[in-house]
């Protein structure tokens, strides 16, 4: 079998798909995609082509080098994201020309279900409440919500309050028939992090995301030994490589890899079993859409550390398209109460609407996060 051609589709709400295509008419699709810099990946998707048209699909191991250390200069997010997407591609198309999923391919099930968790609240979280009764209601038990907006490197206890409150409120509401976990999202710096955390202490967030942006990972011990609660990360890390130095230096409790920015099944499959060496567990970053969805899900069912897995049903991020607008068959993704089921289909599992995916991406957005700014006119982490 050769690969052929590969061909991207940017569209809404902020994703990119990849179709590959061979000369066998077995096609596999991935999501290389950074938010905020499709196109810069897809320049990156159809560089990295050269290394790939006319080769042997089923040579995943060696085409992942070859994309990874062909280039002097390798790693970070773009390129990382054009190589992950290629890889869960490559991965379908092995699983569909044997007729069996992917997890079959990596020694098969480690569980029968992993539960999934939802966003509440969007940018700024309010209207939390509702939103996770709203959510209960279907079945989810636990959420993930922005820890706070935006704050000060130094800010004040009015605002800490007010940031403290949010949590309250839910913890107040719910009691602990439910968990969430906070996402600090890189807002917050290291003083203002453990400040914030010891206030956190008595709320228990089932954990405490990107506490300080990766650049700062230095401070992840440092603030886990502060704390009884959780700390998690690893969405804007891209490589073993980076992940072997915040295992090496301990503080994490979950790594939360992204199966479209950290080089994909072949890679975050890798760094799931150093995680496990470390006694630290897997929750895959997930934001995105189906297919990566569907990749994330595949290493989640061959990965005894893992331990829930996001998606983006409802995520304020979804405008202009939802997570499985794009699927054939909706029931790809089936749900056991609050927990996926392993997928069942050849491949990743996903059939997408080709016919649909060309019509959208003729419309396709430039999604940009927002820059946003301290009172002062100073740039905030968004
Ligand atoms: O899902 C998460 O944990 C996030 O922090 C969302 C963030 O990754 C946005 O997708 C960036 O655009
Ligand atoms: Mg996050």
């Amino acid at each position: 079998m050769k690969i052929t051609k590969l061909t991207t589709y940017r569209l809404a709400p902020r994703w990119m798909f990849l179709k590959v295509d061979t000369d066998e008419g077995i096609s596999g699709w991935g999501e290389p995609v950074i938010e905020g810099r499709a196109r810069s990946v897809e320049a990156a998707v159809h560089e990295l082509s050269e290394y790939l048209i006319g080769q042997d699909p089923a040579r995943i191991n060696d085409i992942w080098q070859t994309l990874y250390r062909g280039g002097f200069y390798r790693g970070g997010p773009i390129l990382m994201s054009a190589i992950s997407g290629i890889d869960q591609a490559l991965w379908d198309i092995k699983g569909k020309a044997l007729g069996v999923p992917v997890y079959q391919l990596l020694g098969g099930l480690v569980r029968d279900k992993i539960k999934a968790y939802s966003w509440v609240g969007g940018d700024r979280p309010a209207e939390v409440i509702e939103g996770i009764r709203k959510l209960q209601g279907i079945g989810f038990d636990t959420f993930k919500l922005n820890g706070c907006e935006e704050m000060g490197l130094i800010d004040s206890s009015r605002k800490i309050d007010a940031t403290v409150a949010v949590v309250a409120q839910i913890r107040e509401a719910f009691g602990n028939s439910i968990e969430f976990g906070l996402d600090f999202h890189g807002r917050v710096n290291a003083p203002m992090a453990k400040v914030l955390i010891k206030e956190l202490e008595p709320y228990r967030p089932l954990f405490i995301e990107e506490p300080v942006l990766a650049e700062q990972a230095e401070y992840y011990p440092r603030l886990a030994a502060q704390t009884h609660i959780p700390i998690a990360a690893g969405e804007r890390m891209y490589s073993r490589f980076e992940f072997k130095r915040v295992l090496e230096q301990g503080g994490l409790a979950i790594l939360q890899p992204d199966l479209s920015h950290a080089g994909g099944i072949t890679e975050c499959y890798k760094i799931a079993a150093m995680a496990e060496a470390y006694d630290v567990t897997l929750a895959p970053h997930c934001p995105l859409g189906p297919i990566a969805l569907a990749a994330c899900l595949h290493v989640d069912f061959v990965s005894r550390n893992a331990v829930f897995q996001e998606q983006s049903m409802g995520i304020h991020y979804n405008q202009g398209a939802e997570l499985l607008d794009y699927v054939v068959n909706k029931e790809d993704f089936s749900m056991e109460g609050a927990f996926f089921l392993p997928p069942s289909k050849p491949g990743l599992g996903v059939v997408i609407n080709e016919e649909l995916v060309i019509e959208r991406s003729k419309q396709a957005p430039d999604w940009r996060n927002p820059v946003w700014r301290y009172e002062d006119g100073s740039v905030a982490e968004w």
